[in-house]
């Protein structure tokens, strides 16, 4: 049995402390509470060490679950990892971390069946992403005339179900044609409103969410939509469970999706939310959080300065405007200076280039420069089989196979050696407190890795190997099991492009590397400069950034009176830990002159782009 820690004696896990705010949120267990902060105010940390709160002390107590939902897979990830490493895992099981849409994919397939014909859909339905195109696509094959598109796209998301009751031709054939076509195809959007008419006419799926999970974490709440919003209102409201939501409007980005305007005052009306500020910056030093202020001002007048925890450990510029004339001379020169940081210590995976937007444009670019120095760029949109890499490393099947690897090439990896008994635990059903169930899948455990050793000796390096070897991961495990625990992978396609797309990674790595150790980094992104839009680079820090294009062609949109694409300015800016640089080049825009000014006024200075300087 796991001892509980008395709540006055539980101690944060990982960091030295927390702040006094984050402190009083952590212990508000009476009241929803809203978590508002800054960039790099260790929001992400402070739900993880809410989590373990909550599950270490009992307060969320067996059979109680705590739901976490993310913005992100990646950060849905990372938080349901740093719950793992930190609680038992009798524990960490309790801690349910989703993204919105896997959320209600997760209750889809769980309780399909009890949705309203004719509305369910079949076991072996499709995700799909439409845009105006396909439904366009969809009124001309209909024939149905004098709709609007975007109008039929906004009902499609918002209005409930059944969809005749609002006398609306369009969209009641919509849901017809979607749901009676050979082969079923469903947006997250129609899943949306499948479960919020899913759980409207069964009160005791209510009731069972409600019970189930007492706790309810929202991460980067800001650029939650509304029809996202209005569905977990529906489920909690007025009920028990407490919502902790935290995020930081600045950082609200996904209006263009949607994203619910003033995300927290409506949560606020409506939950009557307590509230809780951060006021430190953990991730960026004193410097650049003063620069990063000047534009969370622009975006929040009168906002307070965050009290910047981290400390300088470099020298020179800390940001910078770097000015080129010619486009050759930009991706030379910051080829160069990637190339002598890395020479003098810095790690390539601590360096990140950001786009607007065509990341596998400039990857064309500059991929050959950097390789001609030996450095390998890693561009986390690339398609490998099917699947953008960024979605292969935060896929929970590249979670459950990594560490076997892992346990394959190193002699001891005590990390990767609990993280491959928690799936192993997880996928057999044991239960944790039963110490004999527990120590036989050591046992077991014990003897697979030594035939992975053997299998993955380095004299065996060879990419062939691969498949063989995740196949012999995947029937230790058994392929049944996984696929019946994690809800993603019901369907034979989904699971398949997934696998395909770790196995065709993995080998691609092997064939640039000369270790299996080498290829399993590599895998990862270790040693490789990331190359991602803003978008992407969403809740990542690294120690630098340079921003390629501040120009007026790249980023006509940001204009002083377009504050969607100021926060998206300070996305990117605020990635940083160490420094941040952009690049302007004439060749391909005029300067975005306001934006240029205000940086220069708080010391990012417009400079001449390394190997121009004379
Ligand atoms: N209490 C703390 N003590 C030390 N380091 C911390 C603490 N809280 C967070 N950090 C570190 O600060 C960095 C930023 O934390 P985190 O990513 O949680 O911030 P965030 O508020 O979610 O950021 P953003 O919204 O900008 O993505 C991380 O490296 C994290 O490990």
């Amino acid at each position: 049995m796991v001892t509980r820690i008395n709540p006055c004696e539980w101690k944060p896990q990982g960091v030295d402390d927390l702040e006094p705010n984050a402190w009083e949120g952590l212990r508000e267990n009476k009241q929803h509470a809203a978590v508002l902060a800054g960039a790099g105010a260790g929001k992400t940390e402070f739900l993880a060490q809410k989590a373990a709160y909550l599950l270490q002390t009992g307060i969320c107590s067996d059979p109680n679950r705590i739901l976490a939902i993310s913005f992100k897979n990646d950060a849905a990830r990372v938080l349901k990892e740093r719950v793992n490493l930190r609680c038992a895992p009798e524990q960490s099981r309790r801690f349910e971390s989703f993204t919105y849409d896997g959320f209600t994919k997760f209750l889809l397939d769980r309780f399909r069946l009890a949705i309203p014909e004719p509305y369910a859909p079949p076991p072996d339905y499709n995700i799909y992403f439409p845009n105006k195109g396909t439904f366009q696509e969809f009124l001309n094959n209909q024939k149905i005339r004098g709709v609007n598109v975007y109008q039929l796209q906004k009902d499609i998301a918002n209005l409930p179900l059944p969809a005749g009751q609002h006398n609306y031709l369009a969209l009641k054939s919509y849901w017809q044609c979607r749901l009676t076509s050979d082969e079923v195809a469903l947006s997250f959007q129609m899943i949306n409103r499948l479960i919020e008419y899913l759980i409207r006419s069964n009160p005791n799926i209510k009731h069972a969410l409600r019970s189930t999970y007492p706790f309810v974490f929202l991460d980067e709440f800001q650029d939650t939509t509304s029809p996202q919003y209005e569905l977990l209102k529906f489920i909690f409201l007025e009920s028990n469970s407490l919502i902790t939501a935290v995020g930081d409007d600045k950082q609200q980005i996904m209006g263009w999706a949607g994203a619910l305007p003033e995300a927290f005052n409506v949560f606020n009306q409506d939950f009557g939310a307590k509230n809780f500020d951060l006021v430190s910056n953990w991730r960026s030093h004193p410097e650049l959080v003063s620069m990063q202020h000047a534009i969370a001002q622009m975006i929040t007048p009168g906002l307070t300065q965050p009290e910047a925890k981290n400390t300088k450990n470099m020298k020179g510029d800390v940001a910078a405007i770097w000015g080129y004339s010619d486009r050759n001379d930009e991706i030379q020169g910051v080829s160069n200076w990637i190339s002598e940081q890395i020479n003098s210590g810095t790690k390539a995976h601590e360096l990140a280039i950001l786009v607007r937007t065509h990341a596998d444009k400039l990857e064309v670019e500059i991929a050959p420069h950097l390789l001609n120095k030996g450095i390998s760029i890693r561009n986390v949109a690339r398609i490998v089989d099917g699947i953008a890499i960024q979605d292969i490393l935060t896929e929970k099947l590249t979670t459950i196979i990594l560490p076997f690897l892992y346990l394959g090439v190193l002699e001891r990896s005590p990390e990767n050696w609990n993280r491959a008994l928690i799936s192993l635990c997880a996928l057999e059903g044991v239960d944790f407190v039963d110490e004999r169930a527990h120590s036989q899948q050591q046992d077991r455990l014990q003897y697979f890795s030594r035939l992975l050793r053997q299998d993955l000796s380095n004299g065996n390096f060879h990419k062939g190997r691969i498949n063989p070897t995740i196949s012999s991961i995947l029937a230790f495990l058994t392929e049944d099991a996984i696929r019946s625990s994690i809800s993603e992978y019901k369907q034979d396609r989904d699971y398949n492009r997934v696998l395909n797309g770790i196995v065709s990674l993995l080998e691609e790595c092997a064939d640039c590397s000369s270790s299996w150790l080498e290829a399993l980094d590599r895998f990862q992104g270790v040693d490789q400069v990331p190359l991602m839009t803003i978008h992407k680079s969403k809740g990542l820090e690294f120690q630098t950034i340079i921003f390629f294009g501040l120009d007026a062609k790249t980023w006509w949109s940001l204009t002083p009176d377009n504050p969607e694409e100021l926060r998206s300015f300070f996305v990117a800016f605020t990635r940083a830990k160490q420094s941040t640089f952009f690049t302007s080049c004439s060749q391909t825009g005029n300067p975005v002159t306001w934006i240029e000014e205000i940086l220069t006024s708080v010391g990012v200075n417009k400079l001449a782009g390394p190997g121009c300087e004379n």
